[in-house]
């Protein structure tokens, strides 16, 4: 794929016999960029999410990645730059053991079979997983769950790793070991997500979802100074945020 470029253009869906999801939604993304997407329930950031590797398909518009639009056709070549990880992790580990789950998308892929060890051994070790290789998934605590979820998709090397509510459930030290994990994968990141603390650690940019359409797209900063935004949004302005804010207030008035 020439270049990572994640694009949705005019974007509407909806679910059998539900009113749209989805309600025009353009947006360009492009390499290297850390992207949350965030919203109340019901915004639409899930079915968002899904359309990015074609795991939805449009009623109307279009989804590309790189120059190659997603269709029934290029699905396939498409999973293998844009890595999803599923909201709840039942839904991604599906094979008896940890190794197993983890060398199912390079085994799709038909890459060898020492390439992919390797691939697994070194998904592991990003996730700080090794040690979990031959566990049965079912087995494992939620955090274990999640840290594997994202080795499956790193095994497959993707361009864009994209993430569904990745904190939710987590205890605080979990999440903190997964927001350092998200931050060494420099490749583009699209996140959903309701912990807006870890936008103000993670993310640069942030897409705001309301009814099903987009109704910010900012840098970080702006969508977090902006609390009338937040409202209509049914979100409010993160302590990480406000803390910053004060700090800035407390050396602004010691400067002058
Ligand atoms: N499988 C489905 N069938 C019918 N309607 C659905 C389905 N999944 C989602 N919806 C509806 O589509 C709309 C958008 O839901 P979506 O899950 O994308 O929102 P979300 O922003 O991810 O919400 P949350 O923050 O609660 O996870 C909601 O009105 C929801 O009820």
């Amino acid at each position: 794929m020439s270049h990572h470029l994640v694009e949705t253009i005019d974007l509407c869906f909806s679910y059998p016999d539900s009113p749209p999801a989805l309600n025009g939604v353009s947006l360009r993304i492009t390499h290297g960029e850390s992207v949350a997407v965030v919203g109340g329930n019901g915004a639409g950031k899930s079915t968002l999410l899904l359309h990015l590797n074609g795991l939805l398909t449009p009623s109307s518009g279009q989804v590309r990645v790189g120059d190659i639009p997603v269709t029934p056709k290029t699905v396939a070549r498409v999973r293998e730059s844009v890595g999803m990880v599923f909201q709840q992790a039942e839904d991604q580990l599906f094979m008896p053991t940890v190794r197993e789950d983890v060398a199912f998308g390079p085994l799709n892929m038909g890459l060898p079979p020492e390439e992919i060890r390797r691939r697994v051994e070194q998904a592991l070790r990003n996730v700080h997983a090794e040690a979990l290789a031959d566990k049965m998934t079912h087995h494992l605590s939620g955090g274990e769950k999640r840290a594997v979820s994202i080795a499956t998709v790193l095994s497959m090397s993707p361009d864009i790793l994209v993430l569904d509510e990745p904190s939710a459930n987590l205890d605080p030290a979990s999440r903190r070991t997964l927001i350092s994990l998200l931050r060494q994968f420099t490749h583009t990141k699209i996140i959903a997500t309701h912990d807006l603390d870890m936008v103000m650690d993670l993310c640069t940019r942030c897409i705001v979802m309301k009814d099903g359409s987009i109704l910010a797209d900012a840098p970080v900063p702006d969508i977090f100074a902006d609390r009338s935004l937040l409202e209509e949004a049914r979100l409010e302005q993160p302590l990480s945020y406000l803390l910053m804010r004060q700090e800035r207030q407390r050396n602004n008035s010691g400067a002058s």
